[in-house]
């Protein structure tokens, strides 16, 4: 396991239960973490004041334990708990802090605050005075930590149980579980740290980590580096810029197949045109074909339609985006050839996959194990799931990215990286990261183009 696993709450408690398996107390996990939270807040607030407020589990316990340790280190430090605590560890580690504790309604505001009230696992949200007290007082420190998780949300959904304040740092314990990466909970700190605390867990769910690119062979060819094929058709410019994309992922040579010739854009790419179905699947015919692209700009008409069709019996490997989506939903999900790639944003999905239930990352994985295909479900949170069941989820994207043929562009580098890599789900990680990535060098106000000029440097950054 990797501090960039996630966890849901039951997984976390078995992780919890292996660790005490082995020897060691629930009471030493609770000191260990405790221990990597202290050392946390002493690095960004040394001896600044701080109130610690502790609930009435575990979590409360860890307040304690952080409450100790940095007494012992000089902190001013005042403690406000939410009545007993009602854990066999929570109270040990209330009886070794052994200072005063006032009752939370009636705790002040101080210049650092500690979150320890709920953490994994809370399953309602707060009492309305608790909720708006944490709030108070969040917004009155200067910093502010929330311990494991912030109180009142849902841990393995991402969703808000009651009001919870935006704090500055979140310190996940042992691993992450999905509400730190899922929105709206996502959304509830500045900065994610995860502590280590020796516990172990399978890591098939994991944060999506920067990618390790790999420079062209010294025998590489065009081909050999990967030929892409765009589609394309009523709307020319998002079908360029996803071969544009594409040109710029690392991949060979990249031919885009249109209603018109010639395409505009860089020379670099190869326009061909093909106005009639049989002309496309033609086109596509080329057994070198690594990867082939429908969606963007391929309009919903019934030319648009015979165009998808010759797509998905092409027998190459695809990316399907956009119109390609939409003209699936309508028919069937279950036309995708299986190892395909498919990139719905929430009003794609819920047409192409329904209503499904769990958080966002069970939606993604389900409808990978149904489709065969791997999802990245796109947003300000996005899912990359695979149909044997591993998934990655990528969070704190610009919110500039918000702006038209970003997804044009996120199809093409997907294409570009699988026609490089031949592996769908590492392909999709790969782009989904270097997107992200480009857009927070493109900085403010930026258009789909600009992202796409960042691609090298990305690119070289990874090397
Ligand atoms: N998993 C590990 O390896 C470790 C986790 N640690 C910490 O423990 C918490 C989880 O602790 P737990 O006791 O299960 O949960 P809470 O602390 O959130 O408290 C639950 C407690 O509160 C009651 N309750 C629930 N909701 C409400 C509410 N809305 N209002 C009032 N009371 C509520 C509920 O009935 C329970 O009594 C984890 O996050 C870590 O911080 C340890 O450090 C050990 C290692
Ligand atoms: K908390």
């Amino acid at each position: 396991m990797t501090l960039a696993s996630v966890l849901t709450a039951a997984q976390m408690r078995d992780a919890e239960q292996v660790a005490m398996a082995a020897g060691v107390t629930e009471y030493a996990l609770m000191e260990r973490a405790g221990a990597a939270a202290a050392e946390i807040i002493w690095r960004a607030g040394a001896k600044r004041d701080l109130l610690v407020l502790c609930g009435p589990g575990n979590n409360g316990g860890d307040g304690f334990v952080i409450a100790r340790l940095l007494r012992a280190r000089g902190v001013p430090v005042r403690v406000a708990a939410l009545g007993e605590s009602r854990t066999e560890s929570s109270r040990t580690a209330r009886a070794a802090w052994n200072g005063p504790i006032e009752p939370l309604a009636d705790a002040a505001p101080a210049t650092q605050m500690v979150d320890a009230l709920f953490g994994t696992g809370l399953s309602r949200g707060l009492d309305t005075a608790v909720a708006d007290q944490l709030a108070m007082l969040t917004a009155q420190a200067s910093f502010s930590y929330a311990i494991d998780l912030p109180s009142g949300v849902e841990t393995d959904s991402g969703a808000l149980l009651s009001r919870v304040p935006a704090f500055g740092i979140c310190i996940a314990l042992g691993a992450l579980k999905p509400a730190h990466l899922l929105y709206p909970a996502a959304g509830c700190f500045e900065r994610l740290l995860c502590a280590d605390i020796g516990t172990e867990a399978p890591d098939r769910i994991c944060r999506l980590e920067p990618p390790a690119l790999a420079i062209p062979a010294a025998a590489a060819h065009k081909y050999s580096r990967g030929l892409v094929a765009i589609v394309g058709g009523a709307m020319a410019g998002a079908s360029r810029l996803a071969s544009h994309a594409a040109a710029r992922s690392g991949a060979g040579m990249v031919r885009h197949i249109g209603l018109e010739s010639p395409i505009g854009g860089p020379d670099a790419i190869v326009a061909l045109q093909g106005d009639e179905a049989d002309e496309v699947t033609a086109l596509l015919s080329d057994q070198r074909l690594a990867a082939v692209v429908a969606g963007p700009g391929l309009g919903r008409d019934d030319r648009a339609r015979a165009r998808l069709a010759s797509v998905l019996t092409c027998g190459r490997p695809l990316v399907l985006d956009a119109d390609a989506l939409t003209l699936l939903g309508e028919e069937n999900a279950s036309a995708v050839p299986a190892g395909s790639i498919l990139t719905p944003h929430e009003g794609e999905f819920v047409r192409l996959f329904g209503d499904l239930p769990g958080s966002k990352i069970d939606k993604a994985l389900k409808a990978a194990r149904r489709s065969g295909a791997v999802i990245i479900y796109k947003g300000a949170d996005c899912v990359i799931a695979a149909p044997d069941g591993r998934a990655a989820v990528a969070t704190g994207a610009s919110s500039w990215l918000s702006t038209a043929g970003t997804g044009d562009v996120l199809a093409g580098l997907v294409a570009g990286r699988l026609a490089v890599t031949g592996d769908p789900f590492r392909a999709a990680c790969e782009a989904v990261w270097l997107h992200g990535d480009a857009a927070r060098r493109a900085g403010a106000a930026f258009i789909a183009d600009d992202l796409i000029m960042q691609f090298p440097a990305v690119i070289a950054s990874r090397l």
